[in-house]
């Protein structure tokens, strides 16, 4: 390390998870530390580190190469449905700002990242199908301000009772339809960031900036009476954080100051959530601060993320740069669980065509009684004009009502519907639950667990005390959420009745109103005039239209969370039945049927055929579940980490040793690289010969009843912890 000002700092990539491994070849950096020259005992001596990554860009690494490496690869991801992050990390003048944001000439990931997204549209089949928004804020002193929008002041954060769904509200979504827009957005909210001078930096910037792109792909399949669409959502979050900073080094005081002790403070948070995550922590604190709350999904959710790490190589830096490495090494160790948001839409529009359709013949009805001739007085004095014009406000105000009572019932049976959802849910949260205590302690597989595995673990009931409290406590929890929910729907019930009798005495009023119409007009030009208020309700009309289709789409979706809910759990049944039934064949010798053999291929098929999609890295790496073809001698594991249950279920270890009477099951943790993809490499069968240690060549049984795959059991940890629930449901 050299004592030199920090030009062009280094800039250390961790793409979290790692998904084109061949592509990210792994790479040094080397920390050299002198020790303390004041430390004349030698307590602290001095040395070399190294830390690895998945790429390291040294000084002359250009704009374009740290793109190309470390982001590209995320824009395509976010138009096929996936969610991507990439955020800077780094301690205060390091280069956030400059691989982030860049300037005109060299413009940094988000530009360039942009310009990729909008030219990956236009050059699709249906660039009309697609809808890119797009939103950026600053977390400014623990308040969050809207860039595109400053004058609208301090916004919240909001999530619902089990932190998820984590939202800003007031934060303007701004629909953009090309880059030229999208790049003038982005400089109004950068120009709009709060950036001061320090002796660190001459431009540093004092909040957490956070862009969030948007792409929605919609594809209607059908009209008519059912109409069915496929939606894509893909998210794309760019965050460029403040840096790391040491009053002592920055020479801050007062406000500066203060600043920095918010933005050290929020890094703590976030330093806190990498270390519990990369340690497999049960419980993760991201409440701490609104980045880690906002970063909640990037982090540990369903999203690719790339840590884009700044270091200067200057000595006087050398702790920050040591922190920032540390932490970029544990970041490596975070694996994220990453799936396509792709949703087949089908909907029925009958219930709110109801609606439109009643509106729209209450304009033609009115329509129809202002060109009614009636037989006229003839006066046209100034009299007759205002009881016109009053009976038209009337008219207006009675229509704008029934609109105003009309959103309102739309608003209820949506929240109804929503809480229906939700106690559904809970519903399913209680008995995935208690199905689960019956397998921990009561029923015979734990039995035998216990008499097969005595004294290896003196901890291992102990863990069960706690793990039987954890379980009650979210148990409980789950109880009185329902009971809240129960209370809420019946409140919302009552509103929505009382609201459905404004209703219809408003109707009453309306059609008398209209009754009096043809009677009171008294020329063409007051005709036209009332033709114009019947247009000003069809667009009023039209407007309720669209706002219904945005409910029914919502509506759609909860429902479809809640089928796919009930098919998980029925899915779990049937592979705990399944597992349970080999397990009783396998004691009992009993000789795998040709046809049964067969139907476990298909089924194994359909497994995996549901659980990996085109792009999954296993698919791609030349092993699919079609190389379990028929005749072959291997049947991979009924359970390659499908379902959230049984992900981290026991695997099974080839180099067990065979002191465990009848099993070879031992308990392993995954390993980052077998965390999320299927290895399907040939797993020796649960009753083989224990003694030869030879995977797949089992001398105790006959070649076809030795073909079973291992029987996975729940790791202790998953099956005691209330996360998991909150996570599966
Ligand atoms: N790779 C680079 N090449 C040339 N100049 C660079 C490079 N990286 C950073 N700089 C320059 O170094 C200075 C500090 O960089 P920048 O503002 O991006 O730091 P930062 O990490 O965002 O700091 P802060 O946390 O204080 O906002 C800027 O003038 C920037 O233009």
């Amino acid at each position: 390390m050299d004592g030199g000002e920090p030009r062009k700092p280094l800039e250390l990539s961790t793409a979290l998870p790692r998904f084109k491994p061949e592509v990210f070849r792994m790479q040094l950096v080397v920390l050299e530390d002198e020790g303390d020259k004041n430390d004349v005992l030698r307590q602290k001596r001095g040395g070399q580190r190294q830390y690895a990554y998945d790429m390291v860009f040294g000084e002359d690494a250009t704009q374009d190469m740290v793109y190309e490496a470390t982001s590209r690869s995320l824009v395509s991801g976010v138009l096929m449905g996936y969610n991507a992050t990439v955020f800077a990390y780094g301690a205060t003048g390091s280069g956030k700002t400059y691989t982030m944001v860049g300037n005109t000439q060299q413009p940094g990931i988000m530009v360039r990242a942009l310009n990729d997204l909008f030219q990956s549209v236009q050059e699709s089949k249906h660039p009309e199908q697609y809808t890119v928004t797009m939103s950026y804020l600053e977390i400014y002193n623990e308040n969050i301000r809207d860039l595109l929008n400053p004058s609208s002041g301090f916004l919240e954060l909001r999530e619902d009772s089990r932190g998820r769904n984590i939202q800003v509200t007031r934060l303007s979504e701004v629909s953009t339809s090309s880059a030229e827009e999208v790049m003038h957005l982005l400089q109004k909210g950068n120009r709009a960031r709060t950036v001061e001078p320090t002796a660190a930096n001459k431009t540093s910037s004092r909040s957490h900036a956070l862009l969030s792109v948007t792409v929605q792909q919609t594809s209607v399949l059908q009209t008519q009476d059912k109409m069915k669409s496929r939606i894509k959502q893909g998210k794309l979050f760019m965050i460029d954080l403040a840096g790391s900073e040491r009053a002592s080094q920055t020479k801050n005081r007062g406000k500066r100051l203060q600043e920095g002790a918010h933005i050290n403070r929020s890094l703590l948070a976030l330093g806190n959530c990498i270390n519990a995550l990369s340690g497999g922590a049960h419980y993760v604190n991201y409440r701490d601060s609104k980045l880690t709350r906002l970063l909640k999904d990037a982090l540990s959710g369903n999203c690719r993320t790339v840590m884009v790490a700044h270091v200067s190589p200057a000595a006087v830096h050398k702790d920050e740069s040591r922190n920032t490495l540390l932490y970029a090494d544990r970041a490596k160790n975070i694996l994220n669980k990453v799936e396509r948001n792709v949703l087949d839409v089908s909907y029925h529009v009958s219930q709110y065509r109801t609606i439109i359709s009643e509106l729209r013949d209450e304009i033609a009805r009115l329509r129809a009684k202002m060109k009614e001739d009636r037989p006229r007085s003839g006066d046209t004095s100034n009299d007759k004009a205002e009881k016109l014009k009053l009976l038209r406000d009337k008219i207006v105000s009675t229509f704008r009502e029934q609109m105003r009572l009309r959103r309102r019932l739309m608003e209820y049976d949506s929240h109804l519907l929503s809480l229906s959802a939700q106690a559904e849910r809970q519903h399913a949260m209680i008995s995935q639950w208690e199905s689960q205590n019956n397998k921990l302690y009561k029923n015979n597989t734990t039995a035998r667990w216990h008499t097969r595995r005595p004294n290896t673990d003196p901890d291992f009931e102990v863990d069960r005390e706690s793990m039987y409290t954890e379980g009650d406590g979210a148990l409980q929890m789950a109880w009185s959420e329902l009971a809240l929910i129960e209370r809420e729907q019946e409140h919302y019930a009552e509103l929505r009745a009382t609201t459905e009798q404004e209703l219809e005495s408003c109707k009453q009023q309306g059609a008398a109103l209209e009754n009096e119409l043809p009677s009171q007009i008294s020329s063409e030009e007051e005709r036209e005039l009332l033709a114009l208020m019947c247009r000003v309700h069809e667009l009023e009309v039209e407007k309720m239209a669209l706002q219904s289709e945005r409910l029914i789409k919502q509506h759609e979706l909860w429902r479809r969370d809640l089928i796919i809910l009930r098919y998980d759990r029925q899915r779990h049944l049937c592979e705990e039945i399944i597992t349970r039934q080999r397990q009783l064949m396998e004691e009992d010798c009993v000789i795998l049927p040709p046809d049964l053999k067969e139907l476990y291929r298909i089924y194994q098929q359909e497994i995996h055929a549901s659980t990996y999609t085109d792009t999954s890295p296993s698919y791609q790496s030349g092993v699919p579940f079609s190389s379990y073809s028929r005749g072959k001698e291997k049947l991979p594991p009924i359970q390659p980490s499908v379902d959230p249950l049984f992900q981290r279920s026991m695997r099974y270890d080839a180099n067990h040793n065979s002191d465990q009477a009848g099993s070879d099951i031992s308990m392993t943790t995954p390993n980052s690289s077998a965390g999320s993809d299927y290895t399907p490499s040939p797993l020796p069968p649960v009753t083989g010969n224990a003694e030869s240690g030879q995977p797949g060549q089992p001398s105790s049984l006959p070649p076809p009843a030795v073909l079973f795959p291992p029987i996975t059991v729940p790791s202790k940890e998953l099956l005691g912890s209330s996360k998991y629930l909150s996570r599966y449901v």
